[in-house]
């Protein structure tokens, strides 16, 4: 049961799925400790409000200034139409609700919105940023943004280490890659760094992780910043279970069936025998990439599950499905239950472009990765998977970035069945440990929560 409602607070993620789940989440946990939560959703399609009866959560959309009929990238390009049309809205939205019986106290916002933090200061709530990507990349865009790293102006000349306060040196592919290169993704790059502009005038930072995972980058945070590390906020079934209802990311009414089919399929196969390969919701690979992808799989002989997004499976060798079908050898899918495939026994390893949620949903299930990670966060991300967590391999790429099917085989055995494989899988399994803790009543991010809500209340 939840507690007696104690304050309503609303939150507004940056509208991409992997931002948006780690908001729905922290707004289940929040919910369970009493708080009423609204979402705020910036969109081109409108769509009614709706309200989970599970978590007291209402998600409403506010209008983004784009039309149905545009691109839904065309957001992330014409930034300025974004910020200027979503910042009205926005206003409209909060000044309304707090003329409402339950007026909300607080915004918890994604700092890749920084105009969210000003409007909200305006408004007179109590203001929250709540980073989504780990302090990994987020670091690297703060020391750009006060101008202690210098971003090189060619990454191949003068290759040189990035140090930065509580990380192993960086080389420059294992920068974010909005970082490794002046003039490399421009918008982008000023995009992230904006986050820092206003940062300091936030009443708290929240960060989806744990102190254990990242403690030498928290320990240097918290002398600068008051950071709440509440992560990782994956399903409560897969973590401490203290929410059991709570069993993907969705919110009750708009749920979608898992595919029973592919668990299915895995039911089928031995304990730790098939290669999970997926690039979450955003990477489109090279169609010589994916090629490449595919023919590993095959040379290695494992069984395999490959999600494969609709729009990318034109990029698949011709006949391959069919080909996987017919042997049994492996299943293609468009979209999996990725956190029950990831707590199933059947699956070996976990081919990755190492995005922010997935690395959190292999730790915290403990399954060694292979990294092969294509941009922003994902190269720190698997640097920290190889090099500092040692729970997976980062294939290398030749000039051109692209990662030959060789390579990709020699990680996945390496993984699979290597002598670094079985250190992989024990480094994996403690960290899987601590962040059970973590999140378990009285662990770090447990209390910090606790915290969170007594400051709201
Ligand atoms: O078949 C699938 C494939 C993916 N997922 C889920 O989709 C999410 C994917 O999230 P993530 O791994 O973070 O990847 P992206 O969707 O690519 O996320 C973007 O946002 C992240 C958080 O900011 C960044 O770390 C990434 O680099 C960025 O690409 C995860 O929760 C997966 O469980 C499924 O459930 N089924």
């Amino acid at each position: 049961m939840s507690e007696a409602k104690k304050g309503h607070v609303l939150f507004f993620p940056y509208p991409l799925q992997g931002h948006i789940n780690p908001m729905i989440q922290l707004a289940k946990r929040l919910s369970k400790k009493g708080i009423t939560s609204t979402l705020i959703i910036a969109s081109k399609d409108h769509r009614e409000p709706y309200t989970s009866d599970d978590y007291s959560i209402t998600v409403h959309t506010i209008h983004d200034g784009f039309f149905p009929h545009e691109h839904p990238h065309a957001k992330f390009v014409d930034l300025d139409r974004f910020h200027n049309s979503t910042s009205r809205s926005l206003t409209d939205f909060i000044s309304s609700a707090k003329l409402s019986d339950n007026p909300p106290k607080a915004l918890i916002y994604d700092p890749f919105m920084p105009f969210a933090l000003d409007i909200a200061k305006d408004l007179d709530l109590y203001v929250v940023a709540y980073f989504t990507q780990p302090w990994l990349a987020s670091l690297v865009y703060y020391h750009i943004n006060e101008g202690t790293y210098d971003v090189p102006v060619d990454r191949h000349e003068n290759p040189t280490l990035a140090s930065f306060p509580g990380f192993p040196l960086l080389s420059q592919d294992d920068l974010p890659s909005f970082a490794c290169e002046k003039g490399s993704y421009p918008l982008l790059h000023e995009f992230v760094v904006r986050q820092f502009s206003n940062l300091l005038q936030a009443d708290c930072i929240l960060c989806n992780t744990f102190d254990q995972l990242e403690p030498k980058v928290v320990k240097w945070m918290n002398d600068q910043w008051p950071v709440k590390n509440i992560g990782p906020v994956v399903p409560s079934k897969f973590l401490d279970n203290r929410l059991p209802e709570d069993k993907d990311y969705e919110l009750e009414n708009s749920k979608t069936e898992p595919d029973e089919s592919v668990l299915k399929w895995l039911g089928n196969r031995p304990a730790k025998s098939v290669v999970y390969v997926a690039f979450g919701t955003l990477v489109a690979l090279s169609e010589k990439q994916m090629k490449e992808i595919a023919m590993a799989i095959s040379q290695t002989g494992y069984h395999f599950l490959w999600s494969v997004r609709e729009s990318e499976r034109s990029k698949l060798p011709s006949g391959f499905i069919e080909e996987a079908e017919e042997k049994d050898s492996g299943l293609v899918a468009k979209w999996v239950p990725q956190l029950e495939v990831l707590a199933h026994e059947s699956i070996g390893c976990f081919v990755s472009h190492c995005g922010w949620n997935s690395t959190l949903e292999a730790l915290c299930l403990g399954v060694p990765m292979v990294g092969v990670p294509q941009w922003t966060d994902q190269p720190t991300n698997a640097k920290f998977i190889e090099d500092v967590w040692k729970i997976g391999v980062r294939v290398r790429t030749d000039g051109e970035g692209l990662s030959s099917k060789e390579e990709i085989a020699r990680c996945i055995v390496e993984v699979m069945e290597g002598e670094r494989g079985k250190e992989m899988r024990k480094n994996v399994e403690k960290l899987k440990v601590l962040a059970r803790e973590a999140i378990s009543e009285g662990g770090s991010s447990d209390k910090k929560i606790d915290e969170f809500v007594a400051l709201l209340t």
